[in-house]
C-alpha cells in the first residue's frame, strides 16, 4: 500500500514530518510530491524544487526514517485544473490513496475516483509554512517549528536574506 502527500513545502516543517510518519504507520511506502516545482524566488514559493528536495531528504534521514520506503518527487503546477488528477497518475509512481485535508483537492480527486484520507494535523496556527516564513524574517524562534536539518539548510543558503528581499514590495515580481 502506497500513500501520497503533496505540498509546496516552503519550507518543510514538523507538521509535514508528522504527516510522513502518520502515512508510514498506515502504508508500506509514502510518495512526497513537491508541488509548484517550477516556482521559486517568489514570496509564496521562495525555495527551488532542488532545495526543497534536499530539505526533505535531510529531515527524513535525520529522523531515521527508512528512505527506501519514501519517494521524493517534484511536480509542476498544472494550468488545466480539470486534468490535474490524471496528470498526477502519469507523473507519479502508482499510489493507492492521497492524504489531504484540503476540500478543494478532495473535490478534484473525488471527481476522478481517487481515495482521499483526511490526516491529523499538528497545530495549524504554528505549523504552517506561511507563518514560519514570516517568523524567519522577524527572527522569531522559527527553528523550533522545523526539523533541525531544515534549520541548518536555511542557515547555509541564507534563507532569511532571500525571504527579506523577496518580501520587499519594490523588488517583488508578479506572483502566479
Ligand atoms: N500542521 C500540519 N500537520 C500535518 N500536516 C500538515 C500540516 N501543515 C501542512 N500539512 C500538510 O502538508 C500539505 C501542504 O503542504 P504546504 O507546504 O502546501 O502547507 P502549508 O504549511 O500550509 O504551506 P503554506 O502556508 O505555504 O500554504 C498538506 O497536504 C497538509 O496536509
Ligand atoms: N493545478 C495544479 O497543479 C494543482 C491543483 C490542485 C492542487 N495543487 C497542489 O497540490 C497540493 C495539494 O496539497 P494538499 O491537498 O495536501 O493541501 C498543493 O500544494 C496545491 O498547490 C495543484
Amino acid at each position: 500500500m502506497r500513500g501520497l502527500m503533496m505540498g509546496r513545502f516552503q519550507p518543510f516543517h514538523l507538521g509535514h514530518l508528522d504527516l510522513v510518519k502518520q502515512i508510514l504507520d498506515q502504508c508500506d511506502e509514502v510518495i512526497i510530491a513537491i508541488t509548484s516545482s517550477q516556482f521559486n524566488y517568489l514570496e509564496k514559493d521562495p525555495f527551488t524544487a532542488g532545495e526543497r528536495i534536499e530539505m526533505i531528504h535531510d529531515s527524513l534521514k535525520e529522523s531515521e526514517i527508512n528512505l527506501s520506503r519514501c519517494f521524493i518527487v517534484a511536480i509542476e503546477n498544472q494550468f488545466n485544473i480539470a486534468t490535474w488528477s490524471s496528470f498526477l497518475k502519469s507523473a507519479l509512481p502508482h499510489f493507492d490513496k492521497v492524504y489531504s485535508g484540503n476540500d478543494y483537492v478532495k473535490m478534484l480527486l473525488a471527481d476522478s475516483s481517487i481515495d482521499v484520507i483526511t490526516p491529523k494535523f499538528l497545530e495549524r496556527s504554528q505549523y504552517n509554512a506561511s507563518h514560519i516564513r514570516q517568523m524567519i524574517i522577524s527572527d522569531d524562534n522559527w527553528q523550533i517549528l522545523v526539523p533541525e536539518a531544515v534549520a541548518k539548510f536555511l542557515q547555509k543558503i541564507n534563507g532569511k536574506k532571500r525571504l527579506e528581499i523577496i518580501s520587499k514590495s519594490d523588488t517583488k515580481p508578479t506572483e502566479h
